[in-house]
Formats: structure tokens, sequence, C-alpha cells
């Protein structure tokens, strides 16, 4: 699904205005009456809302919501901020729709703000995408008093003061919500692990925006739903046999850690692989051959980590490498052989990433169109340097792709997939349970097993991102957020499968 800036939103309300023949106001109505619903399945009619609005829509829907709370037997607040006479027409017609028991109270200076009950449930109309720059003066001050109130503080479709698709300026005053819900698409804001204390938890809510102006829209910022990822599963042939799915190699593994080298090799045979060799040092041989008896193993000559390759690699489809492998020379060696001679495809996790970053050589030799990097924020940093913020984060992975023509999965909270072309999706499954040592090598296993199969390198990350994520959602109901490890995910990477293939309702 498309991510839209702030301005690409303005133009989808006025599209959707003139193809549905309402008016502006109509669709302000619907916005609110989403925002309405969710609300009344969070919060009690018992809970007092006080509702801060600002002079533009934002304002108008948070006017709107108030008359619609009160007919809903809430008892609601509501206080305004800012110079009417200047306000948006909807909003003005929201002011005249508001009945005789809801009289808004202006605030217009410091003292007019109001002093809050303990547990107080706000709900924050001042600004939404029409923000324009940084919070100051009264709105600045009633934000910083909101956010130190304790308040359970509730977003009308952004948190007030933050920006919808660029950098806010450093030290902005900007809400602390517990909760954002936003008009039928997510910011791009909202994917940042910077914002997550100002965001809280987002929920959509739909109004009705014209299809067809967003599908013509163009972006190059998306996020990944489960109707964007069902369509790309293949289909398993009748007559098929284990030739037909992908020979996959991997290199993992290394004195410790031969761990790393089960999760990954694990995690591909759950995901739909036909043959696994795995290679690992030779102190691994019994692990592997034990802990993972579907695949072959091989050994490396060196006892500890790896430092050859094997001798017949032309006939993998696929090789996937770094989980626990170390950074001795005679490994830096082997990654260097393969960079300069492989046709592969290749999956590169882990310290086979930070062996790259550490060498220019290394990063000019990366076969174009062959290579997934799969970093965390930290391998990432290695590989193209320290950045700012997480918007000149997201433009060193467009710029990094384009240049090597690879894929990057920048992992995290909503790990974000970057293409050769420059095009990012956010992924929207998985949860904080998966925080855990041996996830990633979880993920270098599954986007593995893909390629092998033939998906595309595109596919095979958006995908294999998206199902590791909910393979981490289905174990959340079994083992919750706490006890999770990656062992858990790979038990219920069958499970995300299925579900992938289960027709949507
Ligand atoms: N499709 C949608 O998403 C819909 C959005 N609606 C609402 O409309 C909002 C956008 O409304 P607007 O474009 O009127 O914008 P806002 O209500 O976000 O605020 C813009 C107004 O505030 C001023 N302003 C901007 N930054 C300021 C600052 N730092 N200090 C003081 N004044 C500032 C602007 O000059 C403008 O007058 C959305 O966030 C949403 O709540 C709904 O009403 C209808 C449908
Ligand atoms: N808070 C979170 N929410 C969702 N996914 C997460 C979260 N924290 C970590 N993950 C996922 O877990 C994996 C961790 O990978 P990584 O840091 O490489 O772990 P390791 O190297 O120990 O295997 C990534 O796929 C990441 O997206
Ligand atoms: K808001």
């Amino acid at each position: 699904m498309k991510l839209l800036t702030a301005a690409q939103i303005r133009e989808a309300d006025a599209f959707t205005v003139q193809e549905q023949n309402i008016s502006s106001l109509d669709l302000m109505e619907r916005a609110a009456k989403a925002f309405t619903g969710w609300f009344e399945n969070k919060f009690q009619p018992s809970e007092e809302a006080f509702i801060f609005c600002g002079p533009g829509n934002n304002g108008g829907d948070g006017l709107a919501v108030a008359r619609l709370l009160h007919e809903r037997k809430y008892k609601v607040q509501v206080f305004i901020v800012g110079d009417t006479a200047k306000a948006s027409e909807d909003f003005k017609a929201n002011m005249e729709r508001l009945p005789d028991e809801v009289q808004p109270q202006k605030i217009e200076e410091e003292k007019d703000i109001p002093e809050l009950p303990l547990i107080a449930c706000v709900i924050d109309a001042l600004f939404g995408t029409g923000l324009s720059r940084p919070l100051t003066g009264l709105y600045e001050e009633l934000v910083e008093q909101l956010n130190s109130s304790g308040a359970c503080i509730t977003s009308i479709d952004m948190p007030s003061g933050l920006y919808t698709d660029s950098q806010t300026p450093e030290g902005s005053t900007i809400i602390q919500a517990d909760n954002t819900v936003s008009f039928q698409l997510p910011k791009q804001a909202f994917f940042l692990p910077q914002h997550e204390e100002y965001v809280g938890e987002w929920h959509v809510v739909p109004i009705g925006l014209s299809e067809q102006f967003i599908s013509g829209v163009d972006t190059d910022m998306f996020f990944t739903t489960r109707r964007d990822v069902q369509h790309l599963l293949k289909r398993r042939r009748k007559f098929s046999h284990k030739g037909n799915y992908g020979h996959a190699l991997m290199l993992c593994g290394g004195y410790g850690k031969m761990g790393a080298a089960v999760l990954a090799a694990r995690a591909c045979l759950r995901s739909g692989v036909g043959l696994l060799t795995i290679q690992v040092p030779s102190a691994g041989y019994t692990v592997l051959q034990t802990a993972v008896p579907e695949a072959m193993t091989l050994t490396d000559p060196n006892r500890k980590h790896l430092s050859d390759l094997p001798e017949d690699i032309d006939k993998y489809d696929v090789i996937g490498m770094g989980p626990g492998i170390g950074t001795a020379p005679p490994t830096k060696t082997a990654i260097g052989q393969l960079l300069a001679t492989s046709s592969h495809p290749l999956v590169i996790d882990a310290d086979a990433i930070n062996i790259i970053a550490s060498s220019d050589r290394l990063k000019e030799q990366l076969p174009k169109n062959k290579v997934i990097f799969t970093p965390h924020p930290k391998e990432f940093e290695r590989l193209v340097g320290k950045a700012k913020n997480d918007y000149e984060r997201l433009q060193r992975l467009r710029e990094f792709c384009q240049e090597h023509q690879c894929c990057v999965t920048l992992k995290g909270s909503h790990t974000a997939v970057g293409t050769p072309s420059g095009k990012v999706y956010f992924n929207t499954t998985g949860n904080s349970g998966m925080a855990t040592g041996g996830t990633g090598d979880v993920l270098t296993g599954i986007i593995t097993a893909l390629v092998g199969q033939q998906y595309d390198l595109e596919e095979a990350c958006i995908l294999g991102v998206y199902v590791h994520g909910l393979a981490g959602d289905l174990a959340l109901r079994t083992v919750g957020e706490i006890g999770m490890t990656a062992s858990d995910l790979i038990d219920h990477l069958p499970k995300a499968f299925m579900c992938l293939q289960q027709p949507m309702s």
C-alpha cells in the first residue's frame, strides 16, 4: 500500500470531494464519525473527554467529534486555541453545529489552560497534516502541559507538532500521544523509531478517500499489508519434487555460535526450500547433523571459523551467509573470494555485512542485482555511515540500494526494505518479543529459502520480512512477548505461511 505525503493527502481530499460529489464538510463528518467509532470501542462514556482544537481542519474534526461524542452520551469539554476569525470554513461550520450543552472555552493566554484531573482522557485536535512549522507560544505551552499532565492522549490524524513526511526541526515540542488515530492511511512519520514517543500506538480508520486517486498517485514509499504479500506466494505444483524448490547453500556458524547456523538452517527449511546444504567450521559438524537432520552438512577445514568455500559451489541456487561467522582474517578472505567469483544471488547478514562494510574494495565488487543485505541499524551504519536522524538513514538506504543495485532489509520494529529502484517498503508485522538474539538469523534463513525458490530479490525481502513478523505475531499468542525466543519464530513459520495461503475475507 502507498504512503502519501501531506501534499498528496490534500490532493486526495480535493479529488475525493469532486469525484464523490460531496462537500469537504461531508468528508470531515466522515472522518469524525470514523474517529468516534474507534474512540467508542476504546473508552467508556463515563470518561470525560477533554478535546483541544486548533484553527484548521484538524480542529474542525475535533469539534465534530465533540458533537458526536456528546450525542453518544459522553461528557465532553472543548477548548479552542488560536484565532477563530481566521479558522477554516469547515471549522466554522462545525462550531455552528455544536449543541448548546457543549460550549467551547477559548484558550487565549497561559492561564486559560485548564487544570486536568489526575487521569484525564485528552483528544488532541490541534494540528494534523497541515502543520507547516514548529509549535510556538501558546500552542507550545499547551502541548508541554498536556505531555506532563499524565493524561491519556489520543491524537486525531497526527500527533500535533509532528511533521507528516519530513524531519521536524530539532527541539520542537510535539504531543506525546498514547494513541494516534489516522485517516485512511498511516503517515510516513509513524514508521520511524525516532517518533515512537509521539505517535504511540497508531490505528487507521477508513474515510472513503478516492481509490482512483490513490492508485494513480506516484510514490516511492509503501507499507506492506497482508493483501500486498499474499499474491506473491508461489503455489507448489502437484508433480513437483525437491529439485523444483531450489538448493540453498548457507555459510554460517563459528565456534560458540553454531546456534546461529542451526537457527538460520531451520528457518530456511521451514520456508519451503527444496534442498539445504550448510557449511560450518568443523567443530559444528555433530551439532548441525543432530539439530538439523534435514540439511546436508559440509565442514570447513578450519575448526572454529569459516575459511574456505565448497568446491562445487556453482550447483547452488542461492547462498545465504553471515550468522555467527565472525570476522577472522581467513573468513574475510573467503567472503572476498566469494564476491569476486560468484554469480549466485547472495543473502548477506551479520558478520558478512561487517566484513564488507570494512572494505571499500569488497563494496566495489558487489555484483549488481544479485545481493540482499539484512542489517540491523548498527550493521547498516557500518555499511553506509552514521545518519543524523531516521529520515537521513532512509535516504542513505535508498542511495545505497540504487548505487549497488541491491536490496537491503533495514531491520527494526517496522523493517524497511530498500530496492534497487530506490523504493522503500515498511513492514507491518512483528512485535517487541522479537527483540531477542537469533531472530535475525531466522530472517536470513527465510529470505535465503525464498530466493532459492526463484522469488525475485525484492519479493523475497518483502514477503520474507512480512512472514517473519507474522510468525512472531503468532508466537505472541502462545508464548507472549517476554518469553519469546528465535526458536519460537521458527516453530510458528509453518502457521504463518498457512495464514497467507488462506483467502482473505
Ligand atoms: N483526508 C483526510 O485525511 C481528511 C483530513 N481532515 C483533517 O484535516 C487535517 C488537515 O487540516 P488542515 O490542512 O486545515 O491543517 P491543520 O488543521 O493541521 O492545521 C493547519 C492550519 O494551521 C496553521 N498552522 C500550521 N502550522 C502551524 C503552527 N505551527 N502554529 C500555528 N499555526 C499553524 C496553518 O497555516 C493552517 O491554518 C487532517 O490532519 C485531518 O485531521 C478531515 O477533516 C477530512 C479528511
Ligand atoms: N520491537 C520489535 N518489533 C518488531 N520486530 C522486531 C523488534 N525488535 C527486533 N525485531 C526483529 O527481530 C530481528 C532482530 O534481528 P537482529 O538484530 O539481526 O538479531 P540477531 O542478530 O540476534 O539475530 C529483526 O528482523 C527485527 O526486525
Ligand atoms: K492532532
